[in-house]
């Protein structure tokens, strides 16, 4: 990497471009220093588009509504890779981390150990009712589980922890759902149950970063 001359906002709390060379790159700023980059006395932490599909909704100029204090229900945690970029942006929030398969969540609490804003939850998100008792109603919820069932999986999840006027963004994967049907039409009948208990506000196609993927904002 070039070295960095110069910064501008990405239009979200503790997220960034960094001018290095002719590149901008995305990055949170963060009070870890493992991995990040110092520029004028601040860390941050670069954010690739090609592994989180949160990353390419940014730089594709989705108007995301995380911020410093935003209280997070995240499905589909995986290792962390996203996870930690979002605990970065909520710095006075908190995020709740949801994953249910072993190895990833072995990975995810390695990941997490130095934060204290993520809190793990390894439980199925099919099954909101059965999460631990502790967790509060977020403002925002952030969805990327790579199941049939997407937005069934959101819609159960936001009436039992989402505030209204919260937001959802998820990350539609066409080939999750089928392998042989038209992703457009995939996207469009997932559109349509979205639509029956949120206000969709914007699609974005993920291409060419993460094919067949849509990612979508919508409102309780
Ligand atoms: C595409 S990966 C998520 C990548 C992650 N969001 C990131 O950006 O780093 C999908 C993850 O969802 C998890 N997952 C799928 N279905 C789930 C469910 N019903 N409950 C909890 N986690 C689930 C998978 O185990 C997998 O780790």
């Amino acid at each position: 990497m070039n070295e960095i001359t110069g910064i501008r906002s990405a239009g979200i709390d503790n997220t960034f471009y960094l001018i290095a060379g002719e590149e901008e790159l995305l990055a949170t700023r963060t009070s870890f220093r493992q991995d990040a980059e110092e520029f004028e006395g601040n860390f941050y932490r670069l954010w690739s588009p090609v592994t989180s599909k949160l990353s390419s909704m940014i730089i594709k100029n989705m108007k995301i509504p995380l911020r410093r204090t935003s209280r997070v229900l995240y499905l589909g945690a995986a290792s962390g890779t996203t996870v930690t970029h979002v605990s970065d942006i909520v710095s006075d929030g908190v995020v709740f981390a949801v994953e249910f398969a072993a190895r990833p969540a072995r990975d995810l609490l390695t990941a997490i150990e130095p934060r204290t804003n993520v809190i793990p939850i390894i439980a199925d998100a099919r099954y909101p009712e059965k999460y631990p008792p502790f967790i509060d109603r977020v403002d925002f919820l952030y969805q990327d589980v790579a199941q049939p069932d997407q937005a069934a999986i959101a819609v159960a999840n936001a009436e039992k922890y989402l505030q209204k006027g919260g937001h959802i963004v998820i990350a539609i994967k066409a080939r999750s759902i089928s392998i042989t049907e038209d992703p457009k039409a995939i996207f469009q009948r997932e559109i349509d149950t979205l639509s029956s208990k949120f206000k969709v506000l914007e699609t974005v196609s993920l291409e060419p970063l993460h094919k067949d993927h849509l990612a979508v904002l919508c409102r309780y």
